[in-house]
């Protein structure tokens, strides 16, 4: 038993070790300051804590109001003696910080504004810390987003060891690592209408499925080398794989060959996802509730989760609903959100739908419609009869209910994950960045789903839907689902699993590193 009075693991590590080891390690988790980085990150930061080390857990100023605002985990975490918040400015004024387009303005902004007060504050943690945090340890070292490099550049320069978690699947940063030879050997740029279902043949390992369609937007955007987003993407990436360690939340049998591909460039590569089923895993290790375990899959919402949903899904028949979201990044036009709402009401399926306040752009909900030949009020009357739109949704605890039979989504890796553990089909609408390869490999190479990227208009969807749903293929990707889903366990089982055991060894090799 620690101080605090809770039981904390610790089997598998020597007792002794973890009792010493636990007053004396100090970890800075600092993910890019958006949604899909911060669930995952803060996952991996209370895992860090159950595992007995403390954790700083470092935001922007505007995040961790969000955070504190809406967030169950953040509620948890802020009452327990070994782990903090703390933040710093983002140097942004403005409420358009989690929009996409401006990606590279926040990281611009962070490495040039935040950069100065994430030194202080590291200066400040390497000491003991004997009179603000009741005696924390020195820091051990720093775990940054692979997306802010710079954030592993000064902690080397202050001398606080570092390493990276990307937030990604492998498959994505290997391609990603491919880029320069996309380049040397002209597969990228792609000509001027270029056939996007033409075979990509310089992604060792995935030249069988790989097309170009299946590249994120930002490859098939690029006109030149020059590009931002690509040149962005590529020295992050190859500066993610010189890292002392890379973390990634991805588990072994799931992306085997990328991740030998990666290990090739950086050797230790620890894989310790699905971070949201490891989590779980560790709650029942420590004994606590059965209440306590169903909130540890609290997300880390930056928006007030709307509940109301659980109860219309209790009312729902088992595995007839259509769960649909975005994330929380993905802008549509007027026209297509309105095609896409005609053709999931036309499909005559039950359908919960996570409309964000600005999903649309710049528009209100059902404008365009008329111009699209349906009033908003019948579509509304359709979603009213089998449907439920709502802001925000508690995600892992949707796609955990029953009444769920697929999940239509932008193919976000966490998104991806959730599904690939709740056992829930995916219709997958990639709109950027990742998106594109994870629905390749979830359509073509998990089988768990169908890909419908490029794919737009009301009866697309509705067809799809439909084939989602009670196509012929309905029962079979129900059963790859299934037995994904058992894989994804597998891979968390405190009795050898690969993910829960290469956590062991990240713990240890973080204790090493103790000055
Ligand atoms: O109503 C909702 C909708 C989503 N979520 C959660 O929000 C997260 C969304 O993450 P993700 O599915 O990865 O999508 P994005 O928010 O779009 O994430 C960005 O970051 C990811 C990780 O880098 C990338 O894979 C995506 O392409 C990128 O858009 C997930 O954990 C969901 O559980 C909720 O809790 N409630």
């Amino acid at each position: 038993m620690q101080g605090d009075g809770r039981r904390h693991y610790c089997f598998h590590f020597n007792r002794k070790e973890l009792r010493r080891g636990s007053m004396a390690d100090h970890v800075l988790v600092f993910p890019f300051p958006l949604q899909g980085h911060v669930n995952s990150m803060l996952k991996l930061a209370e895992l860090l804590s159950l595992a007995g080390l403390h954790v700083t857990f470092l935001n922007t100023n505007y995040n961790l109001r969000l955070l504190a605002s809406h967030s169950v985990a953040y509620a948890r975490l802020a009452r327990s003696p070994r782990f903090r918040f703390l933040s710093i400015p983002d140097g942004f004024e403005d409420e358009r910080r989690r929009s996409a387009s401006r990606l590279l303005d926040l990281l611009e902004s962070l490495q040039t504004r935040s950069v100065g007060p994430y030194k202080d504050l590291l200066l400040d943690l390497q000491h003991r810390d004997e009179d603000g945090y009741r005696g924390w340890p020195a820091l051990t070292c720093v775990i940054a987003d692979g997306i802010m490099t710079f954030a592993a550049d000064v902690a080397r320069e202050v001398g606080v060891p570092a390493m990276f978690f990307r937030t990604v699947s492998a498959c994505s940063i290997w391609s990603y690592l491919c880029i320069p030879e996309l380049l040397r050997t002209g597969e990228l740029p792609f000509p001027e209408d270029a056939d996007l279902d033409e075979p990509i043949r310089n992604v060792p390992g995935m030249e069988g499925f790989l097309r170009r369609r299946d590249l994120s937007i930002f490859c098939r955007n690029a006109k030149d080398s020059s590009d931002p987003r690509l040149r962005l993407v590529c020295t992050a990436t190859a500066d993610t794989v010189r890292a002392r360690a890379l973390i990634l939340n991805t588990f072994e049998s799931l992306e085997p060959c990328a991740l030998e591909h990666i290990r090739s460039r950086c050797p230790v590569t620890y894989c310790i996802g699905p971070l949201h089923a490891l989590l779980r895993t560790y709650y029942r290790l420590t004994s606590r509730s059965d209440e306590e375990e169903v909130r540890s899959t609290a997300s880390a919402s930056l928006w007030q989760e709307d509940r109301s949903c659980m109860s219309w899904l209790d009312a729902q028949p088992g595995r007839s609903v259509v769960y649909v979201s975005f994330g929380s990044l993905t802008v549509m036009s007027p026209e297509d959100f309105t095609e896409f709402w005609l053709g999931l009401v036309n499909s005559g399926q039950r359908f919960l739908w996570v409309v964000r306040r600005d999903l649309v752009d710049g528009k209100e909900l059902g404008e365009g419609a008329a111009a699209a030949g349906a009033t908003p009020a019948q579509l509304e009357k359709a979603t009213r009869e089998r449907g439920c739109l709502v802001e925000w949704v508690p995600q892992e605890e949707v796609l955990a209910h029953p009444a769920v039979g697929c999940f239509l989504t932008h193919s976000g890796w966490n998104s991806t994950l959730e599904s690939l553990v709740a056992g829930v089909p995916m219709l997958c609408w990639p709109f950027f960045a990742d998106q594109q390869i994870n629905s390749r490999f979830v359509g073509e190479v998990w089988r768990v789903g169908l890909d419908m990227k490029d794919m737009h208009g009301r009866d697309i969807v509705e067809k799809m839907v439909r084939e989602m749903m009670e196509g012929n293929k309905a029962e079979e990707l129900r059963t790859s689902a299934a037995n994904m889903a058992e894989m994804a366990r597998d891979s968390v089982s405190s009795t050898g699993g690969s993910s829960f055991t290469e956590f062991e060894k990240l713990i240890q090799d973080i204790r090493s590193l103790r000055p």
